[in-house]
């Protein structure tokens, strides 16, 4: 469904400073006048300091961080709806800073689209006539629009609602309208910001699921803005956390988990069920002599709470974790993955630090 040339995306020292003389002070902030300072002193507000991202073709990085981190900041700079006081944001392979304003509003246009957390849908159009608005503006066929639309309203779960107003909806259904209307675009780039999270958690569940499901077919590269950890840690292939418009930690969930890089990073891992996130090479033994007879095995990639699962009913024997190319490389039983499960991090990183690393 993507194009398999697109370059992804890449984001090389980018800076943002708010205020009205941003020249005098950008110097100073890139030698390490701190956000605080530069309030305090100078009256400027710091949005982004020196953020260094690379997010390959069709994979999900989401950035994460608490209210006023630079969130929005950050993601706004993809599609150029904020200029950056300075750095390079590369989109398959062409500075989206550099555009000009034609050359900008066609890579907007065809590039990109955006999944607001409001929805921004229009209320006196339906969902057929919402999801088919980016369409009508590119200036395509009514009819081909309609095909295109028809399928996205169809694979999002909205057959049949296709005349129905926005105001008739429930939040859910809305969010998948504006999916729906972001993805007819056929653009290599989607943006969500905030996207889910003015729903219920239930609602924000499956939306995360219609999302995971579809990505699988869309491959595209997405750039996804949270505040939630167990969203971020579901979604993302990537996830880059910021604190004062700094990234503080850059990985995959497992990393972001088991290594969290500071307390501010520990605070947020805390809470989060570790069943469904690490990995059962994070927590497994050296081979031992007691692999279970019965020929059970556990693919390196399985969540601590799936290989539980797995192995609930079978003898109280060693399971091997098996390598894509089905070699062993460890083993687990029940017992340490419980123990996994409610342990802190220090019992995983242990393991993931001699073994999971050798990976
Ligand atoms: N136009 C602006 N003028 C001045 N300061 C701004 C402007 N936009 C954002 N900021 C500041 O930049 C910083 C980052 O804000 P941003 O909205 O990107 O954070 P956020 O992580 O998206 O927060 P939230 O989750 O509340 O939306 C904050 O200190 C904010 O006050």
């Amino acid at each position: 469904m993507a194009d398999p040339h697109f370059g992804g995306i890449k984001i090389r020292h980018l800076y943002k400073i708010f205020g009205p003389n941003v020249e005098a002070h950008v110097n100073a902030v890139q030698k390490g006048l701190t956000k605080a300072e530069l309030n305090e002193k100078h009256g400027h507000v710091l949005g982004l300091r020196d953020i260094n991202i690379e997010i390959p073709s069709g994979r999900i990085q989401v950035i994460m961080g608490l209210s006023g981190s630079g969130k929005s900041t950050l993601i706004r700079h993809i599609n150029r709806l904020i200029d950056p006081t300075a750095g390079e944001v590369l989109v398959d392979g062409v500075d989206v800073v550099k555009m000009r304003e034609l050359e900008l509003r066609v890579f907007r246009r065809h590039q990109t689209a955006m999944v607001f957390q409001k929805f921004a849908l229009l209320p006196h159009r339906n969902v057929l006539d919402n999801t088919l608005y980016g369409l009508e503006v590119q200036g395509v066929e009514r009819s081909q629009a309609v095909d295109i639309a028809m399928r996205w309203i169809e694979r999002v779960g909205l057959k049949g609602f296709e005349s129905t107003y926005p105001n008739q909806l429930s939040g859910g259904m809305q969010q998948r309208v504006g999916l729906a209307r972001a993805l007819s675009n056929d653009a290599p780039v989607l943006l969500m910001d905030e996207a889910y999270s003015a729903l219920d958690p239930l609602i924000r569940m499956d939306m995360q699921t219609v999302l995971l499901d579809l990505q699988k077919e869309i491959r595209k590269t997405i750039v996804f803005i949270t505040h939630d950890l167990d969203e971020a840690l579901r979604l993302g292939d990537q996830i880059a956390i910021l604190r004062d418009g700094e990234v503080i930690q850059q990985g995959t969930s497992q990393d972001i988990v088991l290594r969290p890089a500071d307390d501010y990073v520990a605070n947020f891992v805390r809470e989060v069920n570790r069943g469904r996130v690490v990995h059962v090479e994070a927590v497994m033994a050296p081979l031992g002599s007691g692999l279970s007879p019965h020929g059970l095995t556990i693919p390196v990639g399985t969540t601590i709470e799936d290989a539980m699962r797995m192995i609930a009913n079978g003898p109280d024997n060693e399971v091997a974790v098996v390598g894509q190319d089905g070699k062993p490389l460890g083993a687990v039983n029940l017992r340490q993955l419980a123990g996994a499960m409610v342990n802190s991090h220090a019992a995983a990183s242990e393991n993931s630090g001699s073994l999971a690393s050798a990976l």
